[in-house]
């Protein structure tokens, strides 16, 4: 036994309204679309004039028009449009294809009438109830085409007044090639506003914003065309930007997703396209083949938008990098085409000036960088003094930029600085000296022994620098191991003592710079006591200048010295 389905209206309506589309509003794109297409398909010069009243909508056009037999067929059926070629295909000319469009009017009214009339048929009116009957009649006398009337529903009054449809129409219609009318003023303005026109203004009123520039898009396989405006502000590339899209000059939606790759964050788009198709709710894209190849082919031109600035107009592109820099080195980290952007143009911070990555391996032949701020801080200056160039890894992303670079490109080397670097660099200091300094440094020694620290002297530039407190990382990963050891319970402690005899022992250096007139002095003192108190001090300098960790014993042992050399200066007896 074969039967035929049964549709429950309502079922549908309330499935188009709270799950098909975002917002009644959508009625009018709808109803403009049935009317531009009627228009289309009777090749005529068409008008669709609509007007508004208390009781009751009109949208009238001089398109096509149904014949009785027709409109048995195409209004009372759901899902059945005369868009849609014998294969079930949307046929390229129309802006509709899936036969339910018109429902979407039971969103905001109960009785939809459609008064139409094919050239040369008779006229018929069909009135539709969202309670899923309808009747069709003999109409009035008309000229060929259509009138749909809507009725609005008890609380949808607003949603049909004269203002909210003017602006729904002039938002969603304002592109189209057909004039459109509400109460007898245009909302059409005939003509895409690119590629002449004053795009900066336009930018500002559909944005909000005047954009840096303005990049023309062009894809012929999507029939698109369009600009993209460079923002002129920094923008989180996390949060996406939708992009205003026209599909056959008819507005899609003003915030898709999608249009662009990731790392074309910093540019929102206006396209008009007559290939890509929309999904059934008409506010987004379908999500195809042509879709990926149409973000390929913008991303392109939006590359070579940023490879022609390069080369001829690097001012515009350094305004536009000091813009967007953080979001560029963000996708930097995944995305090559942005890390090579990111190496040629984007300067960092480095001992030998800002320079970007590109010139520093130049000169240097490596990328060398210091891990973080303070590391950098501390070696920069001495660093340089040894003609040693170094970059501050320790600025957002800059690290993770560098060993990327290293990995995806064999030439390329990256160096993390080590300390260790720097020191071998120093001089030692000559064989007599050594021996005069000899008692100095037994006393030094003693007084840092207890904080695990090592006592050297060296000459190095520049002079004005007094001491180091030079940390390798095995010396660093020694000090957090000791204070894990010493703030662990008996159990874990034995553990750890355990694992600590498999661990190099190299201890952190106060390196004393001997071309440092303070230090010579300090060498020189005959006077046990104070020689100890001076290089705590010195300790004590040198851990707040490369920005270490001050452990309580290091704040007490600053304490004592500081306390110690005032005792000494300040003159007078205890009473
Ligand atoms: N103003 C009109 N003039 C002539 N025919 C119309 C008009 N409005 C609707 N129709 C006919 O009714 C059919 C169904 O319209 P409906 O809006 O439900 O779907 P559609 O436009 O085909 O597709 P979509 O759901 O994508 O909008 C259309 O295919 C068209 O044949």
């Amino acid at each position: 036994m074969s039967n035929t389905f049964q549709v429950d209206l309502r079922g549908i309506v309330d499935l188009l309204s709270h799950h098909l589309y975002a917002s009644p509003r959508v009625y009018v794109r709808e109803l403009l679309q049935n009317a531009v297409d009627a228009i289309t398909a009777a090749e005529v010069p068409g008008l669709v004039s609509i007007t508004t009243g208390p009781d009751q909508l009109r949208v009238t056009d001089n398109g096509i028009g149904l014949t009785e037999a027709q409109v048995h067929e195409l209004l009372a059926t759901i899902g059945r449009s005369s868009k849609r070629d014998e294969l079930g295909f949307a046929r390229h000319e129309f802006l509709g294809q899936f036969g339910i469009g018109l429902l979407s009017c039971f969103l905001v009214a109960d009785e939809i009438r459609v008064h139409t009339r094919r050239a040369g048929a008779e006229p018929v009116l069909w009135q539709g109830y969202s309670d899923g009957r309808y009747s069709v009649s003999p109409g009035d006398e008309r000229e060929p085409g259509t009138t749909v009337t809507l009725v609005p529903r008890r609380g949808a009054e607003h949603l049909l007044s004269g203002s909210t449809v003017r602006e729904l129409a002039e938002l969603y219609g304002s592109l189209l090639p057909v004039r459109v009318e509400v109460d007898n003023v245009a909302v059409t303005t005939g003509s895409l506003p690119w590629p002449g026109g004053d795009l900066m203004a336009y930018a500002q009123e559909v944005f909000g914003f005047r954009p840096l520039d303005v990049v023309p898009l062009d894809v012929p396989e999507a029939g698109l065309t369009g600009v993209a405006f460079v923002l002129p502000t920094p923008v989180n590339p996390a949060a996406r930007g939708g992009h205003r899209v026209y599909l056959k000059r008819m507005l899609l939606a003003e915030s898709i997703e999608g249009l662009l790759p990731e790392w074309a964050f910093f540019a929102r788009c206006v396209v008009d396209s007559t290939e890509l198709r929309p999904t059934a709710s008409r506010e987004a894209l379908y999500d195809d083949g042509l879709l990926a190849d149409t973000r390929e082919a913008i991303a392109d031109q939006l590359r070579g938008w940023l490879v022609r600035l390069a080369s001829t107009d690097p001012r515009r592109l350094g305004e536009f990098l000091s813009i967007h820099h953080l979001g560029v080195k963000a996708l930097a980290l995944h995305d090559d085409e942005m890390l090579r952007l990111v190496e040629q143009w984007v300067p960092v911070e480095t001992n030998l000036g800002h320079l970007t990555l590109a010139e520093f391996r130049e000169r240097q032949g490596v990328l060398r960088y210091a891990a973080g701020d303070d590391e950098f801080r501390q070696l920069a200056s001495v660093a340089a003094a040894q003609d040693l160039g170094v970059i501050n890894g320790g600025i957002v992303y800059n690290t993770d930029i560098i060993e990327r670079l290293a990995t995806v490109d064999a030439e390329v080397r990256a160096e993390r600085l080590e300390p260790a670097d720097v020191a071998a660099r120093f001089s030692a200091v000559d064989a007599e000296a050594e021996l005069r300094l000899r008692p100095f440094l037994t006393v030094a020694q003693r007084r840092l022994d207890k904080l695990g620290c090592e006592v050297v002297v060296r000459g190095f530039d520049p002079a004005t620098v007094p001491a180091l407190y030079l940390v390798s990382r095995a010396a660093a990963f020694n000090e957090q191991f000791t204070a894990s050891r010493d703030a662990a319970d008996d159990l874990w402690g034995g553990v750890l003592d355990a694992l600590s005899r498999t661990m190099p022992t190299d201890r952190p250096q106060l390196v004393l710079n001997h071309r440092n007139a303070l230090v010579r002095r300090v060498t020189a003192i005959a006077d046990p006591g104070l020689a100890g108190l001076a290089v705590e001090s010195l300790y004590g300098q040198a851990l707040m200048l490369g920005g270490h960790p001050i452990r309580p014993a290091d704040a007490a042992l600053l304490t004592s010295s500081f306390m110690g050399l005032l005792d000494r200066a300040v003159p007078g007896e205890d009473k």
